[in-house]
């Protein structure tokens, strides 16, 4: 092309755009023009086209700006009145335009010829325009064919797209609930999986704990199979030891018959000596009277003779005389008369005096020979009595080696019985059912029932519930027909033991309404119907009394609380004096620590003791103690069974012959109502008090498992309950658990929680190394509970 601007691109052909408004053009539109700079070149005078000669334009190239600028740019002379100057310019300036009018030739001729070409250009374009408009108005017909079928499509797909715009209302609600619900199911999802993580962990840990259960399971299943060796050798050994306690029972009560005969032969022994010894006391005085009338009449004899010789030698004087009269016959016959009548007298006198001493003789002689037989009858008495004496001392050591045998049977009574008791564990469930009562809501049908196979007969409980059979097993199970001696001949060892120096704990457990008051302390007012409570101690003072025979010597002191809300409260009058007051005292100002001694021994601060010496004065106390708690029942709970109530007697006993020293604990608890949360539907203070109820007594168990798992740390310090008790529930104490049924269907759920609980702690055995051992120091009796 000519005159191809070499600028064509540069910010110089912004005007090109305005000559023809074409982009192709404005390409062409550059001038080649002549440098008009200071020393500009001479443009050519004939002007030739740039594109033809380029040295004719000088070479330089115009653009429509250039050109403007220089037909615009005419110069200017510094002065008017410079007129050369002036003139100078102008020619100059003519030159330039020359240049470019030349230059705008060329150009001209090179776009003539472009038309030209363009024109050529043009035609062929506006045929192949026509074949354009040709293709393009069948290909418009085609296309108006197509827009029909588009329209058609859209008037289709628009409907469609109604349609699907209402489907998608749809779906979207849908989705929206679709997002809703997995959203949901995420966070299900979420939680399912942090349930399944936490079950996953769960399964191995449980898998662990199945594994070391497993383990101990082999491991117990072994400890068993030795236990029931050990059973087994136990039983040979019950077998045995209550053979020997029958022997020994056989052989105390033979010795008893013994003793007692022994006593028997031995008083009417005592009976004759003491008949012999009054005779022979007799025969004494008698023959002390006897000697000192033999004596008497020995001075009478020995009067009589010297009078006997005094008249024998007066006579003999006289009869000289006489012969001597005779002789000198010189004397009168008077004087011979009365001499005569003197010696007649004398004579006489001699003859009745010789007649006295006679009789003297004779009853001398007859003296003499009582007093010889009497000697004889004293000779007698004396050996007899010597004979008694021995007899005696020989009864008298039979005695002493009958009563020692007694003591020994006592002791061995006591081992035997200590060792059956033990044999039967140191931890003992009794289950007890009431009868219905009339005032029981349930619909009373049979929940209960009582297997009657060889080895669960009497010992065995069934409940049935949702159809669903609940088995348990305990030590007895007392059906609602047993008495109330019945039930406590069941606990009677128990009491034993106390008096023999051991610690023994008696609960009732049950829920409300069950008959744990009634099993503790009876109905009042019914002297068939006493509760273990009143029945122990008239089993204690038979027997402390029997004992005294032994040289027993006892002497019991007793207290009674009771726990609620974790709070001690004293239940007796704090002075001896007020209880033979009426008056009940409110005792709960006063703050109960529980103290354990280095010794074991336990004490309860500001607690009232009581010193007690008759049944009549437990059942003073115990009276007095319900009358309490009514009060703080009244202050405090509605029920008496949200606190434990708790009686404690310490029975202390010396044997004065063989200086032996036992002390015993006997406690005997009635426990709060074992209701759960559920059922007591509680809030507010019956809340509190149900919780610290049921605190308590999962302490209670936890302690029982713990000792029966001998674990270092027992939780005593859990509960004041287990703290209180705790020198009463480790393996030297003995304890008994009554668990009380009630066999109403609504106390169902509450029945069979407590048979579980009952059944846990039954499972436990406190003591049995103990019993493999069989050793007992005597201290581990000594201390107080
Ligand atoms: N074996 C039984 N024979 C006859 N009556 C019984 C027997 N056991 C309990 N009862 C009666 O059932 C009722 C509830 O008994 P009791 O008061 O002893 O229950 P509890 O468990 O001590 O209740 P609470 O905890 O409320 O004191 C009482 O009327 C009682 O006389």
């Amino acid at each position: 092309m000519v005159g191809k601007a070499a600028k064509v691109n540069g910010s110089n052909d912004k005007g090109s755009s305005n000559a023809d408004g074409n982009g192709g053009v404005r390409a062409r539109q550059a001038f080649a023009v002549v440098n008009s700079g200071g020393g500009a070149q001479d443009p050519g005078v004939d002007g030739a086209p740039a594109s033809n000669a380029g040295s004719d334009c000088g070479g330089m190239e115009f653009s429509r700006e250039d050109v403007e600028a220089l037909l615009n740019d005419r110069p200017k002379a510094k002065s008017k009145f410079n007129y050369k100057e002036r003139c100078e310019n102008m020619s100059d300036y003519i030159k330039r335009l020359r240049l470019c009018i030349k230059w705008f030739q060329e150009v001209e001729v090179g776009y003539v010829q472009e038309l030209g070409q363009l024109r050529v250009a043009l035609e062929s374009a506006e045929q192949r325009l026509d074949e354009i408009e040709f293709s393009s108005k069948r290909k418009e017909e085609e296309l108006s064919c197509i827009v029909d079928e588009l329209s058609n499509n859209l008037a289709f797909a628009q409907e469609k797209l109604a349609k699907e715009e209402a489907d998608k209302v749809v779906a979207v609600d849908s989705l929206a609930k679709e997002k809703e619900g997995r959203l949901a199911s995420e966070k299900a999802l979420d939680s399912v999986s942090a349930d399944l993580a936490k079950a996953q962990e769960d399964l191995s840990s449980s898998s662990q704990r199945l594994a070391t259960i497993n383990d101990m399971y082999k491991r117990l299943q072994e400890y068993n199979a030795s236990l029931q060796e050990y059973n087994c050798k136990l039983q040979l050994d019950l077998s045995t030891a209550s053979e020997n306690l029958k022997r020994s029972e056989n052989e105390k009560l033979a010795f008893v018959e013994d003793l007692s005969s022994a006593k028997g032969g031995y008083n009417s022994i005592q009976e004759q000596f003491a008949s012999l010894k009054v005779s022979h006391d007799k025969a004494s005085k008698q023959k002390e009277v006897l000697s000192c009338e033999v004596s008497r009449l020995r001075v009478d004899l020995n009067k009589v003779r010297d009078e006997r010789d005094r008249h024998l030698t007066q006579t003999e004087v006289l009869t000289e005389e006489v012969t001597k009269y005779k002789e000198y016959t010189g004397r009168s016959a008077a004087e011979l008369g009365t001499l005569m009548i003197k010696s007649n007298e004398l004579e006489a006198k001699c003859l009745s005096q010789s007649e006295q001493i006679k009789v003297l003789r004779e009853k001398l002689t007859i003296t003499e020979r009582r007093l010889k037989d009497c000697d004889l009858s004293a000779m007698e008495l004396r050996t007899e009595s010597e004979e008694q004496k021995e007899v005696i001392s020989h009864l008298q050591s039979r005695l002493s080696e009958a009563e020692f045998k007694v003591v020994e049977g006592e002791k061995m009574r006591k081992k035997l019985h200590n060792t059956v008791l033990d044999l039967k564990g140191n931890v003992r469930v009794l289950c007890r059912v009431r009868p219905l009562l009339p005032e029981d809501n349930g619909s009373g049908g049979k929940i209960l029932s009582y297997p009657t196979s060889m080895d669960t007969q009497g010992r065995g409980i069934e409940l049935l519930l949702n159809g669903q059979k609940h088995s348990f097993l305990f030590d007895k199970v007392f059906t609602p027909e047993a008495s109330q001696e019945d039930v406590f001949l069941e606990m009677s060892q128990l009491v034993q033991s106390a008096i023999d120096g051991y610690k023994v704990c008696v609960f009732a457990y049950g829920q409300t309404g069950s008959g744990k008051t009634y099993t503790m302390l009876g109905r009042p007012g019914h002297a068939d119907e006493k509760g273990l409570i009143p029945r122990s101690l008239e089993q204690i003072f038979q027997t402390t009394q029997s004992l005294k025979s032994q040289g027993w010597n006892y002497e019991m002191q007793g207290s009674i609380l009771e726990i609620y809300n974790e709070t001690i409260r004293d239940l007796l009058p704090s002075s001896q004096l007020s209880i033979d007051s009426s008056q009940t005292e409110n005792s709960t100002a006063k703050q109960h620590l529980i103290k354990h001694d280095a010794n074991g021994n336990t004490s309860v601060s500001n607690l009232t003791v009581v010193d007690i010496h008759s049944t009549k004065e437990v059942s003073y106390l115990l009276n007095h103690a319900a009358r309490s708690r009514s009060v703080g029942k009244t202050q405090m709970n509605e029920e008496s069974s949200r606190s434990h109530f708790v009686f404690a007697l310490r029975i202390s006993g010396v044997n004065m012959n063989t200086e032996q020293r036992v002390q015993g604990v006997l406690n005997l608890i009635d426990l709060a109502g074992s209701e759960r949360l559920s059922k007591s539907g509680s809030t507010g203070d019956r809340l509190k008090e149900t919780q610290a109820i049921n605190k308590s007594l999962s302490s209670l168990s936890d302690v029982f498992f713990s000792l029966a798992k001998k674990e270092d740390h027992v939780p005593f310090r859990n509960s004041n309950l287990t703290y209180l008790l705790q020198p009463c529930l480790g393996g030297n104490a003995k304890t008994l658990m009554f668990v009380n049924i009630s066999p109403d269907s609504s106390s169902i759920g509450e029945s069979l929680s407590s048979l579980r609980f009952a059944a846990r702690v039954n499972a436990c055995e406190i003591g049995v190394p103990r019993r493999q051992t069989n050793t007992r120091t005597p201290d581990s009796r000594l201390s107080f509970g």
